[in-house]
């Protein structure tokens, strides 16, 4: 009988099971009361030094571990017993100094000290101003929070509301970008916050920024004021207004850099160089070209540019990977640009300001701003791209002749250290007959270059720092030639906004897409003087060419009839066509890439001699309507027929024939029928509804017991991962089930590569020498088959 039960763990005693589930309850009542004493006991002074000196919960100090984050930094060990204790907390600290903890961990621990459950809904929101930093931050929660039974989730868009919708009301926190989680405030009927225990806010000051004012200030209307709030940020403001809008209770300010000589990492080296605009693009080639070894951040002013530089060096081939990021591209695609540029070794990315902060990518050797960074805040986040955490990293920032006096100024009333360097000679590269031939041969490529150039010059013109940026002083025609241009696009700026508002519009506001429709078009002005290449471009390419280049000449021509912005729906920023409302001026949480408006006629720039864009905008638009109206009231509306079997045209509703009506029986009489045969129907799909509910339910519940039965018996490890269950990433899910990001198993996509090093060609044709066995890979091409045709026939 004994052989029977080999092999098989033999099943404790129904009475031995109860005493061990007793036992571990016992066991966590008892860390629940000795955390509690030991937190009220905890003096926020100690220097603690690692993460076991401090009183926090066995399973966050295992998620730690496993994490391998053993000693504090320094804003941590500040803060975090603050925290700890309840306490409203503005945290400041240094690029890569490890903020992301310093709240994270309070989060965990505050829930789990009050025993928090699914029952009690969401206990803390953990807002971030882009999705990518979203991301990341849930990415840490996942990993240190693995053990705790807690559910968490990632609200940030780009994906079903819907989706979302129904998991949202389960969860106990949650990140999330501002626009999002006001959408679901306002919209999902089930999603209760009126438990929640904290608030936090990272890189709080741009969320507090004009950006995103007015979702903050409506998602912080809708939490309870009983809570605990924290900011963090690298650039930290005690502004107080900002302090009032949160209901900050008397806050503590935790700032470990302050009396720091710089506010910049000690492992950073910073530099500038003075590259006049024209000469931009020659020497960022020149140094891609001299570091193809290197892993590199190129940050850049607008989507547009960001697309031009990547699309023109592209073909360009320097010899390194090259990819390219901005707040334009579709979710998915935005995500595997961060992951490949963080697995890769070597690469050069192009960026707007929406990876410029927070954003935690390993090991970057260079950060480059190609574009003067608005202000010496957004350098500092920029830099801090670099020399994370211990690491070295260096950063050069490329300046107009016109923009050193300024940029300099701003840059050491912030304490940041940075040193001039030159470029050497021999290192140059003129890449300036490269670009015009592509740009003549691609038009595609040209036209790209035309709206990189006219959001380039527009951000200047709209940039607040007049001291630093001096739209007429620099050389936006020799400039222009760089990029590969047939001169410089025509640009009539306009006084009314900034540059940072535009910034932070909503896309929707700017997208505000009057078709310009062509009544309203003002006849064109006198014949202009042809120049070689507007001759050049007519000859070649007539289909495709001419189509941009008379498309970009047409938006010139309604522009400079309209006095106003840029037509193409595409160019975000190209439309500043109104000016926002107070308090309109929220951002959407991606759009962060800088950006300009208005097109015109004077290839000089005289900046103030136009109009207020409002005024202009709603005389158009009034005039617009006329001529709508009119064209309406000649046309008359159209009938919509329909077609019988027969092909007899009947109105879309006939009336029924008054005999077969009445044959049906009354009017009440049908009516009530109608309604009961609905309600029936109604009825029917409601039960097939709550079975499927109900279905769910009970498989949920299944899951979860098998959970917490394994979790009892201690097998932590052996908890079967949410992925193996529904198969799918799953970004709203218990902590402890959702699987560590280093263990998915991505299938890793293999890095384009544009040249081939010697000695990597080298080592590939040895590796094949030495192959015994020669293995033949699918044919793909027709070529490939025709290949493998020819040596079958061999
Ligand atoms: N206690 C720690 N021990 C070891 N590494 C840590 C610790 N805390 C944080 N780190 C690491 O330091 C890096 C930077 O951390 P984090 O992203 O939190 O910085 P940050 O201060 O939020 O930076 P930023 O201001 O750019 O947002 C991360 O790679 C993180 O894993």
């Amino acid at each position: 009988m004994a052989s029977a039960n080999m092999g098989r763990k033999s099943k404790p005693a129904p009475k031995a099971k109860t005493d061990l589930k007793s036992l571990k309850r016992k066991r966590v009542v008892d860390e629940h009361e000795q955390l509690v004493h030991a937190i009220a006991e905890l003096d926020v002074k100690a220097e603690i030094k690692d993460f076991s000196d401090l009183p926090i919960s066995a399973t966050t100090a295992k998620g730690l571990d496993a994490s391998h984050f053993k000693t504090l930094t320094d804003i941590q060990s500040k803060a975090v017993p603050l925290a700890l204790k309840g306490k409203d907390i503005l945290g400041a600290a240094k690029t890569g100094s490890g903020k992301t903890l310093a709240f994270l961990v309070p989060v965990l621990e505050n829930l789990y000290r009050q025993k928090w459950t699914e029952l009690d809904g969401l206990g803390a929101l953990i807002i971030s101003p882009t999705r990518e930093l979203a991301i990341q931050i849930f990415e840490v929660l996942r990993k240190i929070g693995r053990y705790h039974t807690f559910s968490a989730g990632l609200v940030i868009g780009g994906r079903s509301l819907q989706e979302e919708r129904e998991r949202m009301g389960r969860m106990n926190i949650l990140v999330c970008t501002p626009g999002r989680m006001l959408q679901h405030l306002d919209q999902t009927a089930a999603f209760e916050v009126d438990n929640l225990q904290m608030l936090v806010l990272d890189e709080a000051d741009r969320i507090m920024d004009m950006g995103f004012q007015t979702s903050v200030d409506a998602i912080v209307e809708h939490l309870p004021k009983e809570r605990q709030t924290m900011l963090f940020s690298a650039t930290q403001t005690k502004k107080v207004s900002d302090l009032a809008r949160l209901s900050l209770r008397d806050p503590e300010y935790v700032s470990v850099h302050e009396a720091a000589s710089s506010a910049t990492p000690a492992t950073l080296q910073q530099h500038y160089l003075i590259t006049p605009l024209p000469e931009k693009l020659n020497t960022l080639f020149g140094f891609i070209r001299a570091n193809l070894k290197a892993k590199i951040i190129v940050f850049l002013s607008s989507g547009k540019q960001v697309r031009f530089v990547y699309e023109s060096f592209r073909h360009l081939q320097p010899g390194i990977p090259l990819l390219h990021l901005h707040g334009r591209q579709k979710q998915t695609a935005r995500l595997d640009i961060t992951s490949r540029f963080s697995a890769s070794k070597n690469s050069c990315i192009f960026a707007t300001d929406v990876v410029a902060r927070g954003l935690d990518f390993p090991a970057v050797d260079w950060v480059i701003q190609l574009d003067c960074p608005e202000d010496a805040d957004t350098y500092i986040h920029r830099v801090g791209r670099t020399a994370r955490y211990e690491r070295v990293g260096r950063a050069v920032l490329f300046l107009d002749p016109t923009e050193e006096e300024g940029m300099l100024k701003r840059l050491e009333q912030k304490k940041v250290p940075i040193q001039k360097i030159n470029v050497r000679q021999n290192k140059q590269q003129d890449i300036k007959n490269q670009l015009q031939n592509m740009c003549f041969q691609d038009p595609e490529l040209k036209y790209l270059g035309q709206k990189a150039f006219t959001s380039y010059a527009k951000s200047l013109f709209l940039q607040k720092d007049k001291e630093i940026f001096k739209v007429n002083d620099v050389d936006l025609e020799g400039f222009a030639a760089s990029m590969g241009l047939p001169g410089a696009p025509r640009i009539k700026f306009m006084k009314g906004d900034d540059a940072k508002k535009i910034k932070n519009a909503p896309r929707a506001a700017l997208d505000s897409s009057d078709d310009d429709s062509e009544a309203e078009k003002k006849p064109k002005k006198k014949e202009e003087v042809r120049t070689k290449y507007d001759r050049m471009f007519e000859r070649r390419n007539q289909d495709v060419l001419s189509g941009h280049y008379s498309k970009m000449i047409a938006e010139d021509e309604v522009e400079k009839a309209d006095g106003e912005g840029d037509a193409d729906e595409d160019d975000d920023f190209l439309s500043v066509k109104r000016v926002l409302p107070v308090g309109d001026d929220e951002s959407s949480e991606d759009d962060e890439e800088g950006g300009v408006a208005a097109l015109g006629p004077a290839a000089k720039i005289i900046p103030g001699i136009s109009t207020e864009p409002i005024v202009v905008d709603s005389k158009r638009k009034e005039k617009m309507l006329q001529s709508k109206k009119k064209l309406a009231s000649l046309k008359g509306k159209g009938t919509k027929m329909v077609f019988d079997d027969e092909g007899n045209a009947h109105q879309l509703y006939e009336l029924e024939d008054e005999e077969a009506f009445r044959q049906r029986g009354t009017a009440q009489e049908q009516r009530a029928k109608f309604l009961e045969e609905e309600a029936a129907r109604v009825r029917e799909a409601d039960l097939d509804d709550k079975q499927l509910a109900k279905e769910k339910k009970r498989e949920k519940k299944e899951k979860r017991k098998a959970r917490e039965a394994a979790l009892e018996a201690g097998e932590d490890d052996e908890v079967p991962a949410l992925q193996d269950v529904d198969d799918d990433y799953d970004p709203m899910a218990l902590l402890a089930s959702l699987p560590m990001a280093d263990e998915e198993e991505r299938p890793v996509k293999k890095q384009k590569k544009w040249f081939e090093d010697d000695e990597e060609v080298e080592e590939e044709t040895r590796k094949r020498k030495s192959r015994v066995i020669e293995t033949v890979d699918e044919p793909e091409t027709l070529e490939d088959l025709e290949a493998l045709a020819a040596g079958l026939l061999n």
